[in-house]
Protein backbone atom coordinates (compact mmCIF):
# COMPACT_ATOMS: atom_id res chain seq x y z
CA UNK A 1 0.00 0.00 0.00
CA UNK A 2 1.77 3.53 -1.33
CA UNK A 3 2.29 5.80 2.01
CA UNK A 4 2.85 9.22 1.93
CA UNK A 5 3.73 12.11 4.19
CA UNK A 6 2.81 16.06 3.90
CA UNK A 7 4.83 18.15 6.68
CA UNK A 8 1.24 20.53 7.88
CA UNK A 9 4.41 22.99 8.46
CA UNK A 10 8.10 22.34 8.50
CA UNK A 11 9.51 25.20 10.69
CA UNK A 12 11.58 25.30 13.82
CA UNK A 13 9.83 26.21 17.38
CA UNK A 14 10.41 29.65 16.80
CA UNK A 15 9.86 30.42 13.24
CA UNK A 16 7.18 32.34 12.13
CA UNK A 17 7.10 31.96 8.25
CA UNK A 18 6.89 28.30 8.38
CA UNK A 19 4.39 26.58 10.96
CA UNK A 20 5.12 24.09 13.71
CA UNK A 21 7.30 20.89 12.34
CA UNK A 22 4.39 18.32 12.38
CA UNK A 23 3.31 15.85 9.75
CA UNK A 24 0.19 13.87 7.84
CA UNK A 25 1.26 10.27 7.31
CA UNK A 26 -1.39 9.10 5.00
CA UNK A 27 -1.59 5.38 4.55
CA UNK A 28 -4.93 4.24 1.78
CA UNK A 29 -7.52 6.07 3.37
CA UNK A 30 -6.21 6.34 6.19
CA UNK A 31 -3.98 9.53 8.15
CA UNK A 32 -1.99 9.65 11.05
CA UNK A 33 -1.17 12.93 12.81
CA UNK A 34 2.52 12.99 13.80
CA UNK A 35 3.06 15.55 16.30
CA UNK A 36 0.12 18.48 17.35
CA UNK A 37 1.90 21.40 17.95
CA UNK A 38 0.80 25.15 18.87
CA UNK A 39 0.37 26.44 15.19
CA UNK A 40 -1.11 22.82 14.18
CA UNK A 41 -4.84 23.43 14.12
CA UNK A 42 -4.38 26.56 12.01
CA UNK A 43 -1.65 25.50 9.76
CA UNK A 44 -4.41 22.20 9.16
CA UNK A 45 -7.40 24.40 8.18
CA UNK A 46 -4.83 26.61 5.83
CA UNK A 47 -3.87 23.05 4.22
CA UNK A 48 -7.75 22.71 3.76
CA UNK A 49 -7.45 19.72 6.03
CA UNK A 50 -9.65 19.26 10.10
CA UNK A 51 -9.38 16.87 12.69
CA UNK A 52 -12.73 14.79 12.20
CA UNK A 53 -10.21 13.58 9.07
CA UNK A 54 -7.86 11.96 11.36
CA UNK A 55 -7.79 8.49 12.63
CA UNK A 56 -5.04 8.92 14.96
CA UNK A 57 -2.06 10.81 16.62
CA UNK A 58 1.31 10.27 17.60
CA UNK A 59 3.42 12.12 19.74
CA UNK A 60 7.25 12.46 20.06
CA UNK A 61 7.73 14.26 23.09
CA UNK A 62 6.52 17.47 24.97
CA UNK A 63 7.58 20.73 23.88
CA UNK A 64 4.91 23.33 22.33
CA UNK A 65 5.71 22.86 18.81
CA UNK A 66 4.70 19.28 18.84
CA UNK A 67 1.94 18.69 21.79
CA UNK A 68 0.46 22.71 22.29
CA UNK A 69 -2.22 21.77 19.66
CA UNK A 70 -3.32 18.40 21.55
CA UNK A 71 -5.74 20.52 23.71
CA UNK A 72 -7.80 22.04 20.89
CA UNK A 73 -7.60 18.76 19.27
CA UNK A 74 -8.92 17.00 21.66
CA UNK A 75 -12.13 19.58 22.63
CA UNK A 76 -12.70 18.89 18.75
CA UNK A 77 -13.15 15.70 18.21
CA UNK A 78 -15.21 15.88 21.76
CA UNK A 79 -18.04 18.58 20.98
CA UNK A 80 -17.18 18.74 17.13
CA UNK A 81 -16.55 16.25 15.73
CA UNK A 82 -18.20 13.56 18.96
CA UNK A 83 -15.27 10.90 18.56
CA UNK A 84 -13.09 9.77 20.72
CA UNK A 85 -9.45 9.99 19.06
CA UNK A 86 -6.28 7.63 19.06
CA UNK A 87 -3.32 8.84 21.06
CA UNK A 88 -0.38 7.06 20.42
CA UNK A 89 2.24 7.88 22.87
CA UNK A 90 4.97 6.43 24.36
CA UNK A 91 4.64 4.78 27.30
CA UNK A 92 7.05 6.85 29.36
CA UNK A 93 5.08 10.08 27.97
CA UNK A 94 1.43 9.08 28.99
CA UNK A 95 1.47 10.24 32.52
CA UNK A 96 3.45 13.21 31.72
CA UNK A 97 1.48 14.46 28.70
CA UNK A 98 -1.90 14.74 31.21
CA UNK A 99 -0.29 15.79 34.54
CA UNK A 100 1.90 18.43 32.85
CA UNK A 101 0.73 19.68 29.80
CA UNK A 102 -3.57 18.71 29.13
CA UNK A 103 -4.62 18.62 32.58
CA UNK A 104 -4.89 22.59 33.26
CA UNK A 105 -6.56 22.77 30.36
CA UNK A 106 -8.82 20.28 30.03
CA UNK A 107 -9.76 18.37 33.65
CA UNK A 108 -13.12 18.83 35.49
CA UNK A 109 -15.50 17.18 37.31
CA UNK A 110 -16.40 14.64 34.67
CA UNK A 111 -13.16 14.65 33.08
CA UNK A 112 -10.16 13.66 34.91
CA UNK A 113 -7.39 11.70 32.78
CA UNK A 114 -6.40 11.36 29.62
CA UNK A 115 -8.02 8.27 28.57
CA UNK A 116 -11.45 10.74 29.25
CA UNK A 117 -10.80 12.05 25.92
CA UNK A 118 -8.40 9.68 23.95
CA UNK A 119 -8.15 5.98 23.38
CA UNK A 120 -4.64 5.80 24.63
CA UNK A 121 -2.28 3.12 23.06
CA UNK A 122 1.09 3.06 24.77
CA UNK A 123 4.18 2.05 22.55
CA UNK A 124 7.11 0.58 23.42
CA UNK A 125 10.73 1.39 22.64
CA UNK A 126 12.45 -0.42 20.21
CA UNK A 127 8.88 -2.38 19.46
CA UNK A 128 7.30 -1.99 15.98
CA UNK A 129 3.74 -1.33 16.39
CA UNK A 130 1.20 -1.28 13.34
CA UNK A 131 -0.32 1.86 13.85
CA UNK A 132 -2.78 2.46 10.95
CA UNK A 133 -2.95 -0.88 8.16
CA UNK A 134 0.23 -0.84 6.37
CA UNK A 135 2.04 1.72 8.60
CA UNK A 136 4.13 0.15 11.32
CA UNK A 137 6.38 2.44 13.81
CA UNK A 138 9.07 1.79 15.69
CA UNK A 139 9.87 4.38 18.89
CA UNK A 140 13.40 5.11 18.94
CA UNK A 141 14.73 7.18 22.19
CA UNK A 142 16.79 10.08 20.57
CA UNK A 143 18.55 12.37 22.65
CA UNK A 144 16.92 16.13 22.57
CA UNK A 145 17.09 18.28 26.06
CA UNK A 146 19.21 16.97 28.29
CA UNK A 147 16.63 15.02 31.00
CA UNK A 148 13.74 15.26 28.43
CA UNK A 149 11.95 11.51 27.45
CA UNK A 150 12.00 12.21 23.79
CA UNK A 151 10.95 9.60 20.68
CA UNK A 152 12.21 9.34 16.71
CA UNK A 153 10.48 7.37 14.68
CA UNK A 154 11.22 4.34 12.27
CA UNK A 155 8.17 4.33 9.73
CA UNK A 156 7.39 1.07 8.08
CA UNK A 157 11.18 -0.34 8.26
CA UNK A 158 12.91 2.11 5.44
CA UNK A 159 12.08 5.73 6.43
CA UNK A 160 13.52 7.50 9.86
CA UNK A 161 11.86 10.58 11.08
CA UNK A 162 13.98 12.54 13.94
CA UNK A 163 11.78 14.22 16.48
CA UNK A 164 14.05 16.86 17.72
CA UNK A 165 17.18 15.54 18.47
CA UNK A 166 20.90 16.40 18.58
CA UNK A 167 22.98 15.27 16.23
CA UNK A 168 23.90 11.50 16.42
CA UNK A 169 26.00 10.50 13.43
CA UNK A 170 26.60 7.23 15.22
CA UNK A 171 22.87 6.38 14.88
CA UNK A 172 22.63 7.17 11.58
CA UNK A 173 25.20 5.38 10.41
CA UNK A 174 23.60 2.37 11.98
CA UNK A 175 20.24 3.09 10.21
CA UNK A 176 21.67 3.29 7.15
CA UNK A 177 23.38 -0.39 7.89
CA UNK A 178 19.85 -1.45 9.02
CA UNK A 179 18.14 -0.29 5.68
CA UNK A 180 16.55 3.01 5.58
CA UNK A 181 16.61 4.48 2.68
CA UNK A 182 15.43 8.06 3.84
CA UNK A 183 15.58 10.55 6.80
CA UNK A 184 13.66 13.12 7.84
CA UNK A 185 16.04 15.29 10.12
CA UNK A 186 15.58 18.11 12.00
CA UNK A 187 18.14 20.67 11.50
CA UNK A 188 19.29 23.94 13.04
CA UNK A 189 20.66 26.50 10.37
CA UNK A 190 22.65 28.10 12.72
CA UNK A 191 24.95 26.76 15.03
CA UNK A 192 25.31 25.74 18.23
CA UNK A 193 22.49 23.66 17.34
CA UNK A 194 22.74 22.22 21.65
CA UNK A 195 19.37 20.86 21.54
CA UNK A 196 18.86 19.95 17.72
CA UNK A 197 21.93 19.35 15.14
CA UNK A 198 23.22 21.91 13.42
CA UNK A 199 23.45 22.07 9.88
CA UNK A 200 27.37 22.22 9.81
CA UNK A 201 27.13 19.12 12.56
CA UNK A 202 24.86 17.47 9.48
CA UNK A 203 27.01 18.67 6.41
CA UNK A 204 30.45 16.24 8.21
CA UNK A 205 28.64 12.94 7.16
CA UNK A 206 29.47 11.20 4.44
CA UNK A 207 27.79 11.84 1.02
CA UNK A 208 26.42 8.17 1.05
CA UNK A 209 23.79 9.44 4.12
CA UNK A 210 23.72 13.25 3.17
CA UNK A 211 21.70 11.92 -0.12
CA UNK A 212 19.38 9.99 2.10
CA UNK A 213 18.43 13.08 4.11
CA UNK A 214 16.13 15.86 4.28
CA UNK A 215 16.12 18.85 6.69
CA UNK A 216 13.20 19.94 8.45
CA UNK A 217 12.54 22.22 11.58
CA UNK A 218 14.10 25.01 9.92
CA UNK A 219 14.31 28.62 11.40
CA UNK A 220 13.20 31.66 9.09
CA UNK A 221 15.58 32.67 7.35
CA UNK A 222 16.15 28.68 5.09
CA UNK A 223 15.96 30.56 2.16
CA UNK A 224 19.70 31.82 2.98
CA UNK A 225 20.59 28.60 2.84
CA UNK A 226 19.67 26.77 -0.71
CA UNK A 227 22.62 25.42 -2.11
CA UNK A 228 24.46 25.46 1.16
CA UNK A 229 23.02 21.99 2.33
CA UNK A 230 25.61 19.74 0.68
CA UNK A 231 23.83 16.60 -0.22
CA UNK A 232 20.97 16.75 1.88
CA UNK A 233 17.18 18.56 0.90
CA UNK A 234 15.04 20.70 2.14
CA UNK A 235 11.23 19.00 3.07
CA UNK A 236 8.79 21.64 1.90
CA UNK A 237 5.57 22.31 3.56
CA UNK A 238 2.45 20.59 2.17
CA UNK A 239 4.17 18.39 -0.20
CA UNK A 240 3.52 15.06 -0.26
CA UNK A 241 6.66 12.39 -0.16
CA UNK A 242 5.83 8.85 -0.38
CA UNK A 243 7.74 7.11 2.57
O1 LIG B 1 17.57 23.35 26.80
C1 LIG B 1 16.96 23.95 25.89
C2 LIG B 1 15.55 23.96 25.82
C3 LIG B 1 14.93 24.63 24.77
N1 LIG B 1 15.68 25.28 23.83
C4 LIG B 1 15.00 26.00 22.72
O2 LIG B 1 13.57 26.01 22.95
C5 LIG B 1 12.94 25.24 21.94
C6 LIG B 1 11.79 24.40 22.35
O3 LIG B 1 11.30 23.66 21.19
P1 LIG B 1 12.35 22.82 20.33
O4 LIG B 1 12.78 21.62 21.09
O5 LIG B 1 11.81 22.67 18.97
O6 LIG B 1 13.61 23.77 20.19
C7 LIG B 1 14.04 24.30 21.42
C8 LIG B 1 15.19 25.25 21.39
O7 LIG B 1 15.08 26.14 20.33
C9 LIG B 1 17.04 25.24 23.89
O8 LIG B 1 17.73 25.79 23.01
N2 LIG B 1 17.64 24.57 24.92
ZN1 LIG C 1 10.52 21.19 18.08
ZN1 LIG D 1 11.75 19.75 21.29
Amino acid sequence: MAVHIQMIGTGSAFAKRYDNNNALIETGSRTLLLDCGITCPSALYRLGRHFGEIDAVLISHIHGDHVGGLEEYAYQMKYVYKRKPVLYVPAPLVAPLWEHTLKGGMESEEADSLTHYFDVYPLEEGEESELLPGLRVKPLRTRHVPGKISFSYVINGTFFYSADMRFDPDLLERLDREGIRTIFHDCQLHPPGEVHAALPELLTLPERLQEKIWLMHYGDDKEAFEGRTGRMRFVEPHVRYPI
